[in-house]
């Protein structure tokens, strides 16, 4: 079972510091939290703390997930591996939205090198607060479902 008021956090320490900023802002909007990581400044990999949030939201246990690295390319390769995730890097408003008006997307990306705080907080409500328009977006979300995507299939 899932719980829609969860969003699941991570990051490596290149975006630490953003992290807890994101994490506010999704409490001051009433969200919970789940911070699966890291908590400090120490350099760790990227692909530990990636596999964290991806994992759950392939399996379910949330609906949506937001990960950081220092230019989110990283945490966006490791999460698009995962069955079911449609990991999005925003780094931009417009992308924000559009990666839910056209991709469903159920975990975002953000770059803790690249962001300011208050675009971040702005991206964050502009991807909670956007609906999948689903229609010819739908179709194609199916093709992945479908294995229309699989290189080997
Ligand atoms: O994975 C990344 C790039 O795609 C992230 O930006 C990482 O945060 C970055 O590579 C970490 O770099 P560092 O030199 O080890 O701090």
């Amino acid at each position: 079972m899932t719980d829609k008021n969860v969003i699941l956090l991570a990051s490596d320490h290149a975006a630490v510091d953003l992290k807890t900023v994101v994490a506010e802002h999704l409490r001051s909007r009433g969200m919970a939290v789940e911070d699966m990581g890291t908590h400090g400044r120490d350099s760790v990999d990227y692909t530990e703390y990636g596999i964290r949030v991806a994992r759950a939201i392939s399996e379910g246990r949330a609906e949506r997930g937001i990960l950081l690295c220092g230019t989110g390319i990283g945490m966006s390769m490791v999460a698009n591996r995962f069955p079911g995730v449609r990991a999005a890097l925003c780094n931009d408003l417009f992308s924000a939205g559009m990666s839910r008006r056209h991709n469903d997307a159920n975990i975002l990306v953000l770059g803790g090198r690249v962001l300011g705080d208050v675009l971040a907080r702005a991206i964050v409500s502009a991807w909670l607060e956007t609906p999948f328009e689903g229609g010819r977006h739908q179709v194609r979300l199916d093709h992945f479902n479908q294995g229309f995507c699989d290189p080997f299939k």
